[in-house]
């Protein structure tokens, strides 16, 4: 099998480290991990395991891995269009996956190719420096499916290759309420944890709690115009597996949308929040929580 990983950082280059037992791999990534990579390997420590893997790495794409089996985008969601762009005469009719959070990652995506796979990843990646990344935390398995929905042969290949690698993964017949699920997580705990400058455990004092409470009943609402059934059957539901599974599982973890903004990058809010709000107005639906702290963000990155 041959896996070329696009935009590949945190999460990119350890999937792509671990992927490379099992498959032939290259990363397109940045010329500082790039150069790390080739001269001493990419470091991974932590949950996944810890040493040195080495794999095929370059600021650019070979013509030998221009007919890769699975081209995997793990870029910020601010970059997807762009590297889709960089790579459209390679991806065109192969096999993409969004290994991303928020909405619209695959909407993107399926302009430049027909054969689209969602991905979520509820993993901690933590970098540590050039091509050194630490895995902290595990909240569930990666789920893979066609998008918007089925599954195949190709999707089941590549959890079956993911799992042999060692990776926790599974195919998804519904994979639209598993990147809503989760993008409900990153609406509730990204923002306010990076407006707030707290990590995420802080949230559940009762004053942040009011306005994730808000945010999520929003989003819930916006989810079900859209017609994604949600694991659960009420906000107040979900509400309660957050403050009561996920929130313990990632409580030190701070934001990485508090990162982008000290690092004085554009955040990902476009794709949470900010997705949400937009079909919000789609469907006449009111979202003033999400309105409100899109605004916040966006003020933010522009200081
Ligand atoms: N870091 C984490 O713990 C988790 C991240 N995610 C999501 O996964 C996605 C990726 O996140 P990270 O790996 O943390 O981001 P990251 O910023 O560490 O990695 C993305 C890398 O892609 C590079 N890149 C972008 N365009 C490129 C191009 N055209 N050519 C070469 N390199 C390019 C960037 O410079 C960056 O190094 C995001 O959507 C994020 O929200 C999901 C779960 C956990
Ligand atoms: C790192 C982790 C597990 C928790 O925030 C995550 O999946 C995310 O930020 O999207």
């Amino acid at each position: 099998m041959k896996i070329v990983v696009l935009g590949a950082g945190a999460v990119g280059l350890t999937v792509a480290a671990k992927l490379s037992r099992v498959a032939d791999v290259h990363a397109v990534a940045r010329t500082r991990h790039a150069d790390a990579v080739r001269k001493r390997g990419f470091l991974m420590t932590g949950i996944w395991g810890e040493g040195t893997c080495r794999f095929s790495c370059s600021e650019d794409l070979p013509d030998a891995w221009r007919d890769a089996d699975y081209y995997i985008v793990a870029a910020k969601s601010t970059g997807t269009e762009a590297i889709c762009r960089q790579f459209a005469d390679v991806i065109g009719g192969r096999e993409v996956v969004s290994l991303q959070n928020g909405i619209g990652n695959e909407e993107i995506i399926a302009r430049f190719t027909d054969r689209v796979i969602g991905g979520m990843i509820i993993t901690g990646f933590e970098w540590r420096g050039d091509a050194s990344v630490h895995v902290s935390v595990e909240a569930a398995p990666v789920k893979l499916g066609r998008f918007p929905s089925g599954t195949d042969a190709a999707v089941e290949d590549l959890a079956a290759l993911m799992r042999k690698a060692g990776i926790r993964a599974e195919a998804t017949g519904s994979i639209r309420t598993d990147i809503w699920s989760k993008t409900l997580y990153n609406c509730a705990l990204n923002p306010l944890g990076a407006v707030m400058n707290v990590p995420y455990g802080a949230l559940t004092n009762p004053h942040a709690w009011t306005i994730v409470t808000m945010i999520v009943r929003e989003a819930c609402r916006v989810a079900e115009a859209e017609a994604v059934s949600l694991p659960w059957e009420t906000p107040e539901a979900y509400l309660e597996y957050l403050r009561t599974e996920q929130l313990p599982a990632t409580a030190a973890h701070h934001s990485s949308m508090l990162q982008d903004l000290a690092l004085g990058r554009k955040t990902e809010i476009d794709f949470l929040n900010g997705a949400v709000t937009a079909l919000a107005q789609k469907h006449g639906i009111e979202a003033p929580y999400n309105t409100c702290i899109v605004e916040l963000i966006r003020f933010r990155e522009r200081l």
